[in-house]
């Protein structure tokens, strides 16, 4: 772990960042190419921590996995029997959330374990869920064994996903291939991070699987085959927005090539959020550029469907004019750290002014002062940071390294952004 010093700058920063693939359309991928009914490829992966413990957890299943040798990009799954194994899920949600599902096809034991902080993520509600369709797991948190028999019975669950849309995604992504298919029902406070759902569903979708919804809050899968399909990903839109940000914070511009003219990605909502900052924003040639304006303005927003950007927002909004809610959000104090506790220490920390509320951030802008930024193992912690680093002198971000969850190379990509000031 290594404290690194957030680049400051004082004139605009203006350029072009290409992004690697998307963490959540990468890891859904490899999930339906493993359990697909011949093998797929899959162009643009990310690769990164998360990814590669997916690929790691899929191989370890007995899945085949083969790495392009000129384009570590490419990757073909190769669909074979799932075999009892131990899985490392690191902190990655999509691991933890979507593999254990998978494991209930194994022929045996599968192990599941991961980083200390892992060990505090909510996971009962789809271990409770994979008992409810006939598995056998023990555990309510990592670690924890999922013991299969090669196939698994499924029917109707009722849960309450209201601390993560992961535990609705997790069970659609296999619920094809259990024998009765799966009717997942959520009762409880409303699921945070709903795109995500739509996304799977998307996916889903592609490959050939439809998944009914009789009333709002149920899925039903019947059983049936998982297509193979070559899956194409899209750049990582919720990693874009600290870059975007950057420009933003600084006057300048950033331009992110590649942007999809659709896409099921929530991270894309941040160009409407910079956009209500006061930043403008086009399109030409595949491409979005944001410049940012001589003052970002605060806001209030409920960030329920999009908290995977709170850091990033939160950040901005400790950079802006005014005052700023950011609400909808209590389902953050179970994702990589309590991000609402973290947030608001590092703020003030230095010298900002962010208390918590119920289920958000309060943010008043202030002159802030540099200082250690803690990261607490959380990639978009870190990558906050070097956001207000940018604007406020001296501000050292510890466990730099901790980007490497969702992007190989944050340190160069951000020192490149700059340019050599
Ligand atoms: O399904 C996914 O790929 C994700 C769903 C969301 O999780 P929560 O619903 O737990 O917020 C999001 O925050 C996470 O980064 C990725
Ligand atoms: C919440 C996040 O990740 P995970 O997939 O580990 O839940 C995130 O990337 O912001």
């Amino acid at each position: 772990m290594s404290i690194w010093s957030a680049p400051t700058v004082t004139t605009p920063v203006v350029a072009t960042v290409d992004l690697p693939g998307s963490k959540s359309i990468t890891n859904r991928a490899f999930i339906l190419a493993a359990l697909a009914d011949g093998p797929s490829t899959v162009r643009g992966a990310l690769r990164s921590r998360d990814t590669n413990l997916m690929l790691n957890g899929l191989s370890a299943l007995g899945i085949g996995v083969r790495v392009d040798t000129a384009d570590e990009t490419t990757i073909t799954v190769d669909p074979r029997p799932v075999r009892a194994a131990d899985v490392y899920c690191g902190l990655a949600g999509t691991v933890m959330r979507f593999l254990p599902p998978v494991a209930a096809f194994a022929d045996g034991v599968v192990g599941f374990d991961g980083d200390e902080q892992a060990r505090t993520r909510p996971l009962a509600t789809i271990l409770d869920a994979l008992r409810g369709l006939g598995v056998e797991v023990s555990g309510d948190s990592l670690p924890f064994t999922v013991t299969g028999r090669g196939s698994a019975r499924g029917g109707e669950v009722t849960v309450d996903a209201s601390a993560s849309s992961q535990f609705v995604s997790g069970l659609l992504l296999s619920a094809a291939r259990f024998d009765d298919g799966v009717t997942v029902r959520h009762v409880g406070p409303p699921v945070p991070s709903t795109p995500h759902i739509d996304m799977t569903l998307d996916m889903l979708g592609t490959a050939g699987v439809v998944v009914d919804r009789p009333e709002s809050d149920v899925w039903r899968v019947a059983p049936g085959p998982i297509g193979a399909v070559d899956w194409e990903i899209e750049p990582d839109l919720s990693n874009a927005a600290a870059f975007l940000a950057a420009g933003a914070v600084t006057r300048g511009a950033i331009t992110v090539p590649r942007w999809p003219a659709t896409t099921t990605q929530p991270g894309a909502q941040i160009v409407d959020i910079l956009s209500e900052m006061g930043c403008t924003v086009e399109r030409a040639d595949g491409a979005l550029t944001v410049t940012g304006p001589d003052k970002l303005t605060g806001l209030a927003i409920d960030l329920r469907d999009i908290g995977e950007l709170t850091p990033t927002v939160a950040a901005l909004c400790a950079l802006a004019d005014g005052e700023s809610v950011l609400s909808g959000i209590a389902h953050l104090r179970g994702h990589e750290t309590d991000r609402l506790a973290a947030l608001s220490t590092e703020i003030n920390r230095l010298g900002g002014d962010c208390t918590e509320t119920a289920d958000g951030l309060r943010i008043t802008p202030t002159r802030m002062h540099g200082a250690v930024w803690e990261s607490y193992a959380d990639h978009r912690m870190a990558t906050a940071g070097a956001l207000i680093g940018l604007a406020v002198q001296g501000v050292t971000v510890d466990d730099i390294e901790t980007t490497a969850k969702t992007l190989p190379d944050f340190p160069g990509m951000w020192q490149n952004m700059i340019g050599h000031v």
